[in-house]
């Protein structure tokens, strides 16, 4: 193995072995504390950009599931087409592996897709680093003299690098027709709507949709700064001055749709990244698990007076969702969606169909 070396912004210096692709590259670095769920995650839209720590320390052990379609041409195992994290880095890569559904090593994909892999590094201590002075962009190096392509993160709309380009359709002639903005949507969003009998127009995410015939608005997840996504929130803002149809939304969802209700995003310093992420609903004692993947959050001070806030997040208090006081509008900051992570906000998708049907 190849000996390589993260470069952070702040100058620290964390080497490695690579087992990926070989190609500098730079990106956001980040981290998720999940336990499982690599091939969910590496494929997730909302990582682009990003160099993505696994905390865990033990990845690559249940291998990679083949990437097949289901007959709704949505990927069985997978959230998207591809690998969307600029590269990975993990403690205790294993080329070993044993599971069910496993065709290759992870090791065999990251080459396959181009994408760096390091082992071998201390994640503790890189994200001690990354808790203390907040997420960073870093370089990954193979040689020390080596040219690195330049990238940034702020101000980047990576939404428009990923969002589809055509309107693709799902479950057509189904019964209530959902028109999905692709942000960067993950598939399983799509299964969630497709498995509660909708069909699904999924539009490119600064598609004006205002004059098309469909019954509720779906805003998905997307990667990046959502201040960059301001013509998805001017068509959100026309939408809700024409008519009060159900709208939903996930994550990047929220924070358009906030935004759209006046409410300004700020950057966290280093994201919500995990499988066990608390959040309480609103005026109750309900406390759910949830799956995440954010760093920027909505400043839930600044919502319209017409909006409340529906979820915060237990740990920093953060905004998780809002809702409008009189229509049926309301969002999650968390994936409901899971895959990968907990199930237990299922929910949110039952009261956006019920939503649909009243
Ligand atoms: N998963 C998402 O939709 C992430 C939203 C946004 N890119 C953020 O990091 O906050």
């Amino acid at each position: 193995m190849k000996k390589v070396t993260l470069v952070l912004s702040d100058g620290t210096r964390f080497h490695g072995k690579s087992f990926g692709y070989e190609k500098p590259v730079a990106g956001e670095v980040v981290f998720n504390t999940a336990m499982m769920g690599y091939p969910e995650s590496l494929t997730d839209p909302s990582y682009a950009g990003q160099i993505l720590t696994f905390t865990f320390p033990l990845v690559g052990n249940y291998g990679v599931p083949p990437f097949t379609l289901e007959a709704n041409k949505l990927p069985s195992f997978m959230e998207s087409d591809k690998i969307y994290v600029a590269a990975m880095i993990c403690a205790d890569y294993s080329e070993e592996y044993s599971h069910w559904n496993a065709v290759e090593s992870l090791s065999d994909w990251l080459k396959r897709e181009h994408v760096p892999g390091i082992t071998g590094v201390d994640t503790r201590e890189l994200t001690k680093v990354l808790r203390e002075h907040g997420v960073m962009m870093g370089k990954i190096l193979f040689d020390d003299d080596e040219e690195v392509p330049e990238a940034d993160y702020e101000g980047v709309n990576f939404v428009d690098k990923v969002s589809c380009k055509e309107i693709i359709r799902y479950n057509e002639g189904a019964g209530k027709k959902v028109v999905l903005v692709d942000c960067g949507v993950k598939a399983n969003i799509i299964r969630c709507l497709i498995e509660r009998g909708v069909e699904v127009v999924r539009v490119p995410w600064n598609y004006d949709y205002t004059g098309m015939d469909f019954d509720g608005l779906f805003l998905g997840n997307g990667p990046g700064d959502p201040d960059m996504c301001q013509e998805a929130v001017d068509v959100i803002k026309k939408q809700m001055s024409m008519s009060r149809k159900p709208i939903c939304g996930i994550c990047m969802g929220n924070q358009l749709l906030s935004k759209a209700a006046g409410a300004t995003i700020y950057k966290l310093k280093y994201g919500h990244r995990s499988h066990n992420q608390p959040v309480r609903l609103v005026g109750t004692d309900k406390c759910y698990i949830t799956s995440q993947n954010h760093g920027y959050a909505v400043d839930g001070k600044t919502l319209g007076s017409e909006w409340s806030e529906l979820f915060v997040n237990m740990n920093d208090g953060s905004n998780e969702g809002i809702r409008h006081k009189t229509n049926p509008w309301f969002t999650s900051q968390f994936h409901p969606e899971a895959c990968s992570g907990p199930v237990d906000t299922m929910f949110m998708f039952d009261k956006f169909i019920e939503e649909l049907n009243a």
